[in-house]
């Protein structure tokens, strides 16, 4: 990816834990890496293909002046969100916050902190077997699309889909669909978790009937393995009721940990059911 950067950006500001830095206010310097393709702009010569970086810096002095954080931790993470909120093109910012004043009572050059944070791409599996399923549905994914961080980028068809594992249950209907977020996992978990709370969803029997089910698929290339949380779904790769609907949307995308696409997973799948 290339970069567009903005070196120690100079601004004078109120962030602090203590009263003297709230009332005096003091110097900060900002830095920032926004990592986008600048391809098409080199090509075609023209700023509305790129990030203007004046206005850039016009927004970072703005919001910087105009609110007060207690830790610069927290300044730096508003402003990586204010820049990846404001610039869909952005797909990773670095910010770096250094306050060279700060009430420290030694010799020092600069105290800063240094983040990255970046857009992230995930499949969501969506399943439901209990009342108006498909309403159920198409309900979970307004939910969706209406979380700030989150942005519902591609859907595939719904598929009627007979139950796997425990099979005493009524039919599902399921689908997948196709996010960008500034979520991490953990944090897209719980928002899924209240969408799935929101629309009646009961644990009841494990693999049972439900009104709403949420699965992260998913999330960049990313393998985690926590007590709460598997990414790529522990059992996807066994699920047609999965694979069908991803392959309408991501069938080119790879398993990071088998290594196949999700077409060639499917057809595995298909070949081994026959
Ligand atoms: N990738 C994932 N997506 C969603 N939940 C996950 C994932 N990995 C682990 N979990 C954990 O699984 C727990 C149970 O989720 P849920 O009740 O939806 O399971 P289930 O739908 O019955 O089974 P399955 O996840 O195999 O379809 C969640 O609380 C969550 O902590
Ligand atoms: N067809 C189908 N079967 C299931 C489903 C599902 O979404 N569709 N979900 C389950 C647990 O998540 C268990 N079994």
């Amino acid at each position: 990816m290339d970069k567009i950067c903005i070196r120690r950006l100079e601004v004078y500001a109120h962030h602090g834990v203590y009263e003297e830095e709230k009332r005096l206010g003091q110097k900060f310097y900002i830095t920032v890496e926004m990592e986008l393709d600048t391809r098409a702009a080199g090509i075609s010569d023209d700023l509305q293909a790129s990030v203007n970086y004046g206005e850039v810096c016009l927004g970072i002095v703005e919001w910087t002046k105009s609110h007060r954080r207690k830790l610069i931790e927290a300044a730096a993470e508003d402003i990586a969100h204010y820049l990846l909120v404001q610039y869909p093109m952005v797909r990773k910012v670095t910010v770096e916050l250094e306050k060279p004043g700060a009430p420290v009572p030694y010799a020092f050059d600069t105290v800063l902190v240094h983040i990255e944070r970046s857009r992230h791409q995930a499949f969501l599996g969506i399943g439901s077997n209990l009342g108006d399923r498909q309403m159920n549905l198409a309900a979970a994914i307004r939910l969706l699309e209406a979380v700030p961080d989150i942005q519902v980028t591609k859907r595939s068809p719904l598929y009627e889909t007979a139950p796997y594992g425990y099979t005493d249950q009524p039919p599902f209907l399921n689908g997948c669909i196709g996010i960008e977020t500034l979520y991490t996992p953990e944090e897209l978990l719980r928002v899924l978790h209240e969408i799935e709370h929101k629309l009646g969803r009961k644990r009841e029997i494990h693999w049972g009937p439900r009104t709403l089910d949420l699965d992260i698929l998913f999330y960049d290339d990313l393998i985690l393995d926590t007590p709460d949380l598997h990414i790529p779904h522990a059992d996807m790769a066994n699920r047609e009721f999965v694979l069908q609907p991803l392959s309408d949307i991501a069938g080119d995308f790879r398993h990071p940990v088998i290594n196949e696409t999700v077409n060639a997973l499917l057809a595995a799948l298909k070949k081994q059911s026959n």
